[in-house]
């Protein structure tokens, strides 16, 4: 595996800027997350990495070595699309085994045996391998796909929300084998997903996309923990971190704007008054929905609150974010 760096990456298409000078550094054996919205430029960071598309301007590097003019076959990746895209006519075998059999990569035959029943397994497809691609459902096509990139020995892993169109128990046990996989293996991934689930239990590093910048790089926890702006602290946490005018708690620092409350930050039993509009109960967490004064906001209780609608709850903000006018965080405040 490699480390992979981008340096000055500018991709303009017509009159989209969807990169936009970045510079990342996705290091051997990580697991970068790329989050952000739609649009924000995370597939075409991977189509750059893989080859499929040609910057304007700056440079890729794969394991030391300048890549920018290779072919995404020189380049020795392998990428995984949000839709699967097998061989119809071909089995599962033949599929798992395709990346196995390139000319280039002269693989004995017993190893590709072995390397197939593996991934087959992992990926609880073993049971399937003689089947046709199109006789398989949604979810065992993707797995077929995800097996396809992990039978090969890549320089990187370049997955693009591989899980997002599997089942919840599915997309649960991939995660767990992703993580291990790459965990075990030393693999690097470079990985986009719109599930914070995700990016919070796999990624070693994530880092946020806006409008085709990169605004944070750094680990879950440190995205999570001390975002940079409202933007980046938007990204993580659920229920989302809520959003209030500065002005509305007591003390707010000078130039602050907005004040930033994740439930972690909102003690209960003393301070000022706010109403339960609803009780939202999840079964491990229940979450509370709360007026104060003009705005609403959310947080989590017990789960088993005997709270109501129409029940007065007290409310003060412990170690809050603080953001400017930019939506740039000011200061780590201390209301006490
Ligand atoms: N081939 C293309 N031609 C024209 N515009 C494109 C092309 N590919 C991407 N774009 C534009 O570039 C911007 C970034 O797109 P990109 O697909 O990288 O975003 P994304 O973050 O992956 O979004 P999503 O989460 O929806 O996949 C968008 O405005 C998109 O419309």
């Amino acid at each position: 595996m490699a480390e992979v760096i981008l340096e000055n990456i500018t991709k303009i298409f017509a009159d989209t800027r969807a990169l936009d000078n970045v510079s990342l550094a996705v290091p051997d054996g990580s697991f970068v997350v790329l989050l952000g919205p739609t649009g924000a430029g995370k597939t075409t960071t991977l189509r750059v990495v893989a080859g499929l598309e040609r910057p304007d301007a700056g440079t890729v590097s794969i394991g030391g070595r300048l890549v920018t003019g290779f072919t995404p076959a020189q380049r020795n990746v392998a990428m995984v699309f949000q839709q699967y895209s097998l061989y119809p006519h071909l089995t599962v075998r033949q599929n798992l085994e395709f990346p196995l059999k390139s000319p280039i990569l002269k693989t004995p035959r017993p190893e590709i045996d072995r390397r197939v029943k593996a991934v087959a397994e992992m990926l609880r497809i073993a049971h399937k391998l003689d089947n046709r691609a199109t006789a398989l459902s949604g979810g065992e096509m993707q797995r077929v796909s995800i097996g396809r990139a992990l039978v090969r020995n890549p320089s990187i892993y370049l997955m693009d929300e591989p899980l997002s169109s599997l089942d919840a128990k599915l997309r649960a046990d991939l995660r767990i084998e992703l993580k291990r996989i790459q965990a075990h293996s030393g693999a690097t991934l470079l990985y986009v997903t719109h599930d914070q689930v995700e990016a919070m239990t796999m990624a070693t590093h994530v880092g946020v996309l806006d409008r085709g910048r990169i605004v944070q790089f750094g680990s879950p926890r440190e995205v999570y923990e001390n975002p940079a702006s409202v933007y980046a602290a938007s990204r993580l946490g659920q229920p989302r971190i809520n959003l209030l005018p500065a002005g509305l708690f007591p003390h707010p620092p000078a130039g602050a704007r907005t004040i930033g409350l994740r439930p972690e930050h909102i003690r209960q039993g003393d301070g000022q008054e706010s109403s339960v509009i609803r009780v939202e109960r999840l079964g491990d967490q229940t979450r509370l929905h709360l007026r104060f004064k003009d705005c609403e906001l959310v947080t989590v209780t017990d789960a088993h609150t005997p709270l109501r609608p129409g029940d007065i709850v007290k409310i003060s903000p412990a170690n809050p974010y603080y953001f400017d006018a930019d939506g740039m965080r000011i200061a780590h405040g201390e209301t006490t």
